[in-house]
């Protein structure tokens, strides 16, 4: 591409900005009505909202921002960008505003050519927390200008360099965000070890972040290692949501015990009428995903001695649902007497594919506190004994499973109701054990349990749903059917 095609993008930019001002024909608010939030909050993860890019052309688009920032929140992103160019990138300032004022917690980053101060001062009014200020673009005394109005009017400036010369135009405003992007503006080559080399220009103090061309986790983390602060992740974030976790869990943003607890909570508001639903043991893709589609709140799968046994790559392999992934262990002390998670799961945690640990096994509570992974413990119960232990436990919820002589879950038998009313009695219920369609409406009525779990009464046979099954507890417990 040659340097002809930037500046076509700039030249249209300016015609636009002439017939329809700096607002782009979008009614802007005359004061700001959200919140300023601080940019770049570390771990730093910014993910970007684009429909097209001149190098890509579509990439989605039909992209819904609000829908897109969601998904981003929820893996624990707290910088959004967002393309308001709308000539290359489809993009829009409405987006930028939905974005937030839907998510007004997120720092908001405006991805956009900023050619003069009534660009900062429309991003400002629109909701934006951070500008992009492209070096290469501007003139020295221009960017200087537009550097400090920006900071005049609260936001931060993310200024992007991509060579030596650009570090030299802006190394006398010492940015305190400092953008290198891997890609070349002019030719649209990304050269992931750019950003490394050209970091060793860099002699004043910033926070370094990482642009263009990250795809996995690895990458994530050679950024990282090299001294950034963050990483700006564009066309993989809105390609590839399933992978949020991955690229988060690599920046060192997650998975955080709240994220789990939060999205719970949230699933819980969204139907205050029914119980939240785990599925568990699922082994293969058709199960998960239909469970998913259905409404299932939990998808469980048993990395334990069981007919029921998953196997990780099918669960590496799933993508996204909204539904979210528990792994069910039974775990062993290690030498030092913590216990340990199975190497599989600890892999599919820390790689994002899993959301969650069911401690099922003879896990104390001592050994579960202060675990860097949301967990909660699983008690099976088969006398008052039992509930009392499962007091002891931190986890913000504690799973009622049954006890059974031999088996540790998936058993198909029920806790005795006396035991299950006192377990209602002090919290919030989490209920397992023999539940089936058959007993589910009698469970709900009876004890209003704030989660039900079921294993073998949805199943064929051990280790597959019965996708009829799983289709008629739905529609009992929306109270479409008797
Ligand atoms: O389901 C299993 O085979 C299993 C094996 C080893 C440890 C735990 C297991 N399941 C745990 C669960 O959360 C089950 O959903 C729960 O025990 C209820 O099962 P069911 O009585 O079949 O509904």
């Amino acid at each position: 591409m040659s340097r002809g095609i930037l500046e076509g993008i700039v030249e249209k930019r300016r015609r636009r900005i002439l017939r329809e001002g700096h607002s782009l024909g979008v009614q802007i608010p005359a004061e700001r009505r959200v919140p300023l939030v601080s940019f770049g909050r570390e771990p730093c993860i910014i993910c970007e909202i684009k429909r097209a890019s001149p190098s890509r052309g579509g990439i989605n688009p039909s992209l819904d921002p609000v829908h897109q920032a969601g998904l981003y929140s929820d893996a624990g992103v707290l910088s959004v960008s967002v393309l308001t160019e709308e000539d290359h990138f489809s993009g829009s300032l409405l987006d930028l505003m939905a974005v937030k004022e839907t998510f007004p917690q997120l720092s908001v980053l405006r991805k956009e050519f900023i050619l003069d101060e009534e660009d900062l001062e429309i991003s400002f009014r629109a909701g934006a927390d951070a500008v992009l200020l492209i070096a290469s673009l501007l003139e020295a005394d221009t960017l200087a200008q537009l550097y400090t109005k920006t900071y005049a009017l609260g936001m931060d400036a993310l200024v992007e360099v991509h060579s030596v010369e650009d570090v030299a135009k802006v190394r006398r405003l010492r940015p305190r965000f400092t953008g290198i992007n891997s890609r070349d503006l002019r030719s649209f080559r990304t050269d992931l070890l750019l950003p490394l080399q050209l970091a060793e220009s860099i002699d004043w103090d910033t926070k370094l972040i990482f642009e263009s061309g990250i795809g996995r986790g690895e990458d994530v983390r050679i950024a990282r290692n090299a001294g950034f602060s963050g990483v700006l992740i564009g066309e993989t974030a809105v390609r590839h949501p399933e992978r949020l976790g991955e690229l988060a869990a690599a920046a060192g943003a997650g998975p955080e015990n709240s994220v789990f607890w939060k999205h719970l909570a949230r699933r819980r508001a969204d139907h205050p009428q029914r119980p939240l639903v785990k599925v568990c043991g699922i082994t293969g893709r058709e199960d998960a995903l239909l469970a998913d589609s259905l409404g299932a709140d939990l998808l469980g799968f048993v990395f334990a001695d069981s007919p029921r046994r998953a196997d990780a790559d099918s669960v590496r392999n799933l993508g996204a649902t909204w539904a979210l992934k528990v792994g069910v262990v039974v775990s062993e002390s290690g030498p030092d007497g913590r216990r340990r998670l199975p190497g599989e799961v600890k892999e599919l945690l820390d790689g994002g594919y899993l959301d969650a640990v069911q401690f099922h096994g003879d896990e104390e509570p001592e050994e579960c506190a202060g675990l860097a992974f949301p967990y909660y413990k699983a008690v099976r119960v088969g006398s008052q004994k039992d509930l009392e232990a499962a007091r002891n436990f931190w986890s913000p919820r504690v799973l009622m499973d049954a006890r059974a002589e031999g088996i540790r879950g998936g058993s198909g038998v029920r806790i005795s109701s006396h035991l299950v009313r006192r377990a209602a009695e002090t919290g919030p219920l989490w209920i397992a054990g023999g539940i089936n369609c058959e007993n589910v409406v009698e469970i709900v009525r009876d004890f209003n349990p704030e989660l039900i779990d079921l294993s073998s009464g949805v199943e064929a046979e051990a280790g597959k749903k019965d996708p009829e099954k799983l289709k008629r507890l739905f529609e009992l417990l929306d109270g479409r059917m008797e």
